[in-house]
C-alpha cells in the first residue's frame, strides 16, 4: 500500500489533493481504507479522466445530435428474424447451437455490476423476487436456463455439456451476489463452472474536475458502464479462463429481463451459421421513446445510440409503410466469439467511447457533513458494451419475439413499465401460451373451465396462472407429453415433481 506522502504526491500530479483535506481526523483504520483507495488510482489516468470529465460536464447534454444526421437503419436484408424465419431455418439454427454448446464450445456472461438504482432496491437486481408463485429470483431462473439448456444439448448429442456462467460484478454487487449463490449452492450448478468478477471502478467528479468525497475518507466511485467489461476481462483475466475450457462463443446480456434465454441455442446457431464475430439481439421498438437504444448504422459502421443519446425527432422518424425508421430495439442480448473479444482487448479497449452522466452524487462538504444534492452535480464516465461493434468484421443482427423474450426489470412498482409487475407477467403469459398450446385446459378454484385467451396485452394477467420451471422447459418445448388434455388447476405450478407426477397419471 501507499504510504501518506506517496499518495499526497500522486494526488498532487493529478490535481486532487483535496482528497486528503480530513486526513488528520481519520482513525488508523480509515485512514488506511484511504490509502488502499488511493493505490488503486493511477496518476495520469486520474489526471485525464478528470480532465476528460470536466470537459465533457462542461459542453454536456447527451442527446446533442452530433450522430443523428449520419444515422442510417440497418438494411432489413441484414437481420435475421424469428418471426420471418420458417420453421425449418429456425429449427437448423438451434440444432447448430446446440451443437456448438454440445462441444462445450458456449458460455454465457451477466453483466451484473449495476446498483439498480430505479429499481430502488439496496442489493444486486439479479437476487429480485418478482412475486411468481415458485417466489423464484431472477438469478435462480437464469441458473436454471443455464442447467436445462446443458440438459437439451445432452439428451441432443449423447454428452456431458458445460455452459459456464461468467458474472461481471462490481464493488457494490461481489459480496452479496457471492454470498447470495453460497447460501442457495449455486442453485443446482457447480460452483467451479459460475466465475464471479468484478469490474473497475472510477472516480465520480464535479464540474470543476475534482474528485467528489462521500465520506471524509471515501471518494465517491462508480462503476465504469458494462463497457467496462473489456478491461475487467483482461484484469481477471476471463479470456485465458475461455480458452483453457475451449469456449468460443460467449453470449453476454444483462441481467435484468426476466424472459433472458441463457445461450440461446438459436441465436448462437444463427450467430455462428452467418460466420459472425459479433451479434445483437433486437426487437421493433414499442413507442419512439422507449428507453432502449437503437441498432443502426454510422458512417456505414454498426452502432447502438442508446436512448439518452437519440434526439426526439430521430427517435420519431418514420419509414415508407409508417413503421418507426430507427425500430431495431437493443434488448442487450449480444453474441461474442472469443477471438474478436480478445481483439478488442488487445487492440481496441482503448478507443471506446466515454458516455457521460450526469448525476446527483452525495458529497461531504467542508465540515465533513454529508450533503445529499438537489441538483445534479457530479459527472460519472461510462463505457458501453455494444461500442465495440463498429470493430467487428461481421456483425449480424438478429431479431426476436418481444413476447418470448424481452421484458426488463427497471423500475420500482408504480412506474408504468418495467416494473416487477410487468416482469412477473411477461413471464406467466408466456407459460400460460405454452401450455395451451400444448393442449392443457385451465379449471378455476371451483373447477370450472376458464375459457383460453390466445393473446393478453401488457396491462392484464393472463385468465390463468401457470408457472412452468425451466428445470421442464427451455422454451416451450416437452409440455405437449405433459399437458396435452390435461385439466390444470389455476394457480398450476409445473415443477419437476409436477412434471413427473403428470407422467405418472398418463
Ligand atoms: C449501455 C447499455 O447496454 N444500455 C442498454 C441497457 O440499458 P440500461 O437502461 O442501461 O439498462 O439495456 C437496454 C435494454 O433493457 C438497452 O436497450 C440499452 O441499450
Amino acid at each position: 500500500m501507499l504510504s501518506f506522502e506517496e499518495a499526497k504526491a500522486r494526488l498532487e500530479t493529478a490535481g486532487q489533493s483535496h482528497v486528503l483535506q480530513f486526513w488528520a481526523e481519520l482513525s488508523a483504520e480509515e485512514s488506511n481504507a484511504l490509502l488502499e483507495e488511493i493505490s488503486q488510482l493511477k496518476p495520469e489516468e486520474l489526471l485525464e479522466h478528470c480532465r476528460a470529465a470536466a470537459e465533457a460536464g462542461s459542453r454536456h447534454s447527451s442527446a446533442d445530435g452530433r450522430l443523428d444526421a449520419r444515422m442510417e437503419p440497418v438494411p432489413p436484408e441484414f437481420i435475421g428474424s424469428v418471426r420471418k424465419s420458417d420453421k425449418e431455418t429456425l429449427q437448423m439454427w438451434g440444432d447448430e447451437g446446440l451443437l456448438q454448446i454440445s462441444q462445450d464450445k458456449v458460455a454465457v456472461l451477466l453483466l451484473a455490476g449495476g446498483q439498480g438504482t430505479r429499481l430502488g432496491v439496496p442489493y444486486p437486481k439479479g437476487m429480485y423476487n418478482v412475486g411468481l408463485p415458485s417466489g423464484k429470483t431472477l438469478y435462480q431462473i437464469q441458473s436454471e436456463r443455464i442447467q436445462k439448456v446443458q440438459e437439451l444439448a445432452n439428451v441432443k448429442h449423447g454428452c456431458r455439456c458445460t455452459v459456464p456462467w461468467y458474472i461481471m460484478t462490481s464493488e457494490f454487487t461481489l459480496e452479496p451476489t457471492e454470498k447470495f449463490f453460497k447460501d442457495h449452492q449455486y442453485f443446482g450448478l457447480c460452483p467451479s463452472n459460475v466465475v464471479m468478477f468484478e469490474q473497475r471502478m472510477i472516480p465520480a467528479v464535479g464540474f470543476d474536475g475534482k474528485i467528489i468525497l462521500e465520506k471524509k475518507n471515501k471518494i465517491a466511485m462508480a462503476p465504469d458502464g458494462n463497457g467496462g467489461l473489456y478491461h475487467a476481462l483482461v484484469d481477471n483475466k476471463i479470456l485465458e479462463d475461455m480458452e483453457r475450457r475451449g469456449v468460443e462463443y460467449l453470449h453476454v446480456y444483462c441481467v435484468d429481463n426476466i424472459l433472458v434465454k441463457m445461450a440461446d441455442p438459436v441465436f448462437i446457431g444463427f450467430c455462428v451459421s452467418k460466420g459472425a464475430d459479433c451479434g445483437a439481439k433486437v426487437v421493433d421498438k414499442a413507442y419512439p421513446a422507449e428507453p432502449v437504444g437503437v441498432v443502426c448504422r454510422v458512417d456505414g459502421l454498426y452502432q447502438v445510440i442508446e436512448y439518452s443519446e437519440i434526439q426526439p425527432e430521430t427517435a420519431e422518424l418514420k419509414g415508407p409503410g409508417g413503421e418507426l425508421l430507427f425500430r431495431a430495439g437493443n434488448i442487450c442480448n449480444h453474441f461474442f466469439t472469443r477471438g474478436f473479444l480478445k481483439d478488442v482487448a488487445d487492440k481496441f479497449e482503448s478507443q471506446l467511447k466515454q458516455h457521460v452522466a450526469i448525476k446527483k452524487v452525495p458529497f461531504v462538504d467542508g465540515e465533513g457533513k454529508l450533503v445529499k444534492p438537489t441538483k445534479p452535480n457530479g459527472i460519472k464516465m461510462e463505457k458501453f458494451v455494444f461500442d465495440v461493434f463498429q470493430f467487428s468484421k461481421k456483425f449480424v443482427a438478429f431479431e426476436v419475439l418481444r413476447e418470448e423474450e424481452f421484458s426488463p426489470l427497471k423500475n420500482a412498482d408504480g412506474a408504468p413499465l418495467d416494473t416487477p409487475t410487468t416482469a412477473r407477467r411477461s413471464l406467466l403469459a408466456q407459460h400460460y401460451r405454452w401450455a395451451l398450446a400444448a393442449g392443457g385446459n385451465f379449471l378455476d378454484e371451483q373447477d370450472k373451465p376458464i375459457p383460453p385467451k390466445h393473446s393478453t396485452t401488457q396491462n392484464e394477467d393472463p385468465p390463468a396462472i401457470c408457472e412452468i420451471s425451466p428445470l421442464v422447459s427451455y422454451f416451450g418445448e416437452g409440455l405437449e407429453k405433459l399437458l396435452k388434455q390435461k385439466n390444470l388447476k389455476s394457480p398450476f405450478l409445473l415443477d419437476e415433481n409436477e412434471a413427473k407426477n403428470l407422467v405418472q397419471t398418463k
